[in-house]
């Protein structure tokens, strides 16, 4: 949002029943809607640690293709299905659990499983010695064509991103049925698996299902395999990195897996047979996921259907020697804000959905220590805290976990930020980094927050979007927030802003905004059409649109306004992104264009998005920002062209 169409539209934001935020909030007159909790990591193991159930050995010949993260596969979707159900109470997850035999007791399950098919006994079944793999355990690749032949109930693989899986001993397993799985049977599966649930952990699920990796862009692999090993080869003692991939092998095998009767107060999440020594000191000197709770607790269950109830949060834990991360689930397409906070040893960790605010507290096993790290998945509405533990070890459990009750938003409460970095990134503009004093807060996407500033007698507030860190270095973590902050040197904020030295602190609002994510879920097209630093929400737009995958969004369009060549924000790294994913699509329209300048000149018109946007359709969205007059008037060019008006987000205010 740009300052100028804030000091126009201070009035019009007082009068539009904003509902103000307690720390992080969206507006309370926003539609509740409810959706169902996703539960993510099920068995599943964290980044960038390979594979640590595959019994492959590291630097083989062979190695397998990187396995998928959990934390990667977050970007996608639920299939639209997944959400039609109302939401269960925790105890009606478990009955629920109970009579599908459901894999992870979520209730969605469509298919009741025949007695001793639940997944207790497929991992039973994975640890009995039986060879599922039907071709001695011995990996090996498998061109396309052989794979094509494993097609029948009675001998089925598929292959799923560059693995092959004997999948005949898990289809009387598998949740959604076998006649499901076996349309997987004799093909890449990859797609059709990802199109149905994408956050399954097959890998985990099957790793004892393993045949090897699908050799078709490995035409020599046959004969790397079929080299005798040399008795050298032979001999040597396995390395460290194979030892604790075997022990986190063992590890994911022997968590409990069936969820005992939990509370919001007591979690006895996870058990197995501890690690031998050896194992233990591999596990603590490494950085890898040693336990993996389920589902450990709820926020307190709707307890009047009829009133205006926030959905229920659910979360889970994982820890390595070094760290604890907290993921709670919010929901679909949720667009959660939130913070987090280490005091007197306690994690609390706020949760800010649909104008309902809940805090979650931990009172850890063991301390644990600043600064925390806080990250958003805007597809499945995870946050993840991480947080350092102050000593290297690994604990029984994470501690005593609660959720609060919900309640309304209505206060606005400031946030204390520290000013970590000011720089140029046009003749007139400045990147402001901030860090919250108290920890991390995210502001949730398309929304924005107001920063206070007292000027004698009165006080002076001015909205801005943060663009946050994903922009900058892909990830979803935010740690700081950055505001783009435009100079006019006659404004009654910004000089003051763009003139903050490193270590001094303002005050910024919780966050506030109408935008809901559920808009852009049909979307597979989306306009985004933006003034100056109207740009600021565009950004993680974009990075939202370009990282979905169901429905995959096949184009995004920016149409950047601006006076000057030298006034287009983010220019160069637009340009990066435009080359890394085509599907983005720049066009600059410039008012005051140079005589140099190639492209489209102009102001918003009829003309120019009529040239670029169709009619409209369900599959595409437009959003607009910039001064309020551009946005009034972008707003009636699309209606004109026809746009509906449930296809158009205007950020104002
Ligand atoms: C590729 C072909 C596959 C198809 C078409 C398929 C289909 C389905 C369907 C329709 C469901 C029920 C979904 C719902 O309730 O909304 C389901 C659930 C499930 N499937 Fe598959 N599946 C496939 C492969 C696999 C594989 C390879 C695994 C892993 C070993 C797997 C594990 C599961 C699990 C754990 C669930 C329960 C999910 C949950 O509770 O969230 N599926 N599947």
């Amino acid at each position: 949002m740009s300052e100028s169409s804030k000091d126009d539209d201070d009035n019009l934001k007082e009068n539009t029943k904003i509902s103000l935020p307690t720390v992080l909030c969206t507006d309370s007159e926003t539609e509740v809607t409810q959706t169902n909790i996703i539960s993510e990591s099920k068995l599943s193991l964290p980044s960038a640690l390979g594979t640590p159930t595959s019994p492959l050995l590291v630097n083989s010949p062979l190695s397998l293709p990187n396995s998928p993260t959990p934390f990667a596969k977050i970007h996608q979707t639920r299939s639209n299905k997944s959400f039609e159900k109302p939401e269960l109470t925790l105890k009606q997850v478990d009955m629920n659990k109970t009579d599908t035999g459901s894999a992870t007791g979520n209730p969605r399950n469509k298919c009741a499983l025949q007695p001793g098919h639940s997944l207790m006994d497929w991992i039973r079944l994975g640890n009995s010695g039986k060879d599922l793999t039907g071709v001695g355990g011995r990996v090996r690749p498998v061109s396309p064509s052989e794979l094509s032949l494993h097609n029948t109930q009675n001998d089925a693989w598929l292959a799923i991103r560059g693995r092959v899986y004997n999948i005949t001993h898990y289809l009387p397993y598998h949740p959604g049925g076998p006649e499901e799985l076996m349309r997987g049977a004799g093909m890449d599966a990859t797609e059709l698996f990802d199109k149905v649930h994408p956050w399954v952990n097959y890998d985990s699920l099957l790793a004892k299902c393993l045949v090897g990796p699908l050799s078709f862009d490995r035409p020599d692999a046959d004969e790397l395999f079929n080299t005798p090993l040399s008795r050298s080869d032979k001999l040597r003692e396995p390395s460290k990195a194979q030892l604790v991939r075997k022990s986190m092998e063992n590890l994911a095998n022997c968590i409990t897996p069936v969820r005992k009767k939990i509370t919001a107060k007591s979690e006895e999440n996870v058990k197995g047979s501890p690690p031998s020594k050896i194992m233990q000191s591999l596990i603590q000197s490494s950085d890898l996921p040693v336990s993996i709770s389920r589902r450990a607790a709820a926020s307190p269950a709707k307890t009047d259907k009829s009133k205006d109830t926030p959905a229920q949060l659910r979360f889970d834990w994982i820890q390595t020697s070094v760290k604890l991360i907290i993921s709670i689930y919010t929901g679909h397409l949720t667009n959660p804000g939130g913070s987090a906070k280490l005091s007197n040893g306690t994690l609390s960790v706020e949760v800010a959905t649909d104008g309902w605010l809940r805090i979650f507290r931990l009172v850890p096993e063991a301390s644990l220590k600043d600064p925390l790290q806080l990250k958003m998945y805007s597809e499945s509405g995870k946050i993840e805290v991480i947080a350092l533990k102050s000593e290297c070890k690994v604990w029984k459990g994470c501690g005593e976990a609660s959720f609060s009750d919900a309640i309304r938003i209505t206060t606005p409460m400031k946030v204390e930020c520290r000013v970590m970095d000011v720089s140029r990134v046009t003749h007139d503009t400045s990147l402001i980094t901030l860090a919250p004093i108290t920890g991390p807060v995210i502001v949730p996407l398309g929304h924005h927050v107001r920063v206070h500033h007292k000027q004698s007698d009165s006080e002076c507030i001015r909205s801005y979007t943060p663009i946050g860190d994903g922009w900058d270095n892909s990830s979803n973590e935010f740690s700081c927030l950055k505001l783009a902050v435009k100079r006019y040197e006659s404004g009654s904020l910004s000089p003051y802003l763009t003139s903050l030295g490193l270590g001094d602190v303002i005050a910024l609002s919780g966050s506030y905004g109408n935008f809901r994510l559920q808009q852009l879920k049909p979307v597979k097209i989306l306009y985004l059409i933006a003034a100056g630093t109207g740009v600021t929400p565009m950004l993680s737009l974009i990075r939202f649109a370009l990282s979905r995958s169901n429905p995959k969004c096949e184009r995004v369009h920016l149409i950047f306004f601006n006076k000057t060549e030298e006034d287009i924000l983010f220019k160069t790294k637009l340009e990066e992104y435009v080359q890394q994913d085509d599907r983005l699509q720049v066009l600059h329209v410039l008012s005051n264009a140079s005589s140099t300048w190639n492209g489209l000149k102009g102001r918003i018109s009829f003309d120019i998005l009529n040239k670029m946007i169709p009619k409209d359709s369900n599959t595409h969205f437009a959003c607009l920002c910039g001064p309020t007059e551009f946005t009034h008037t972008g707003v009636d060019l699309l209606k004109k062209i026809g746009v509906k008006d449930n296809s158009i987000h205007a950020f104002i205010g």
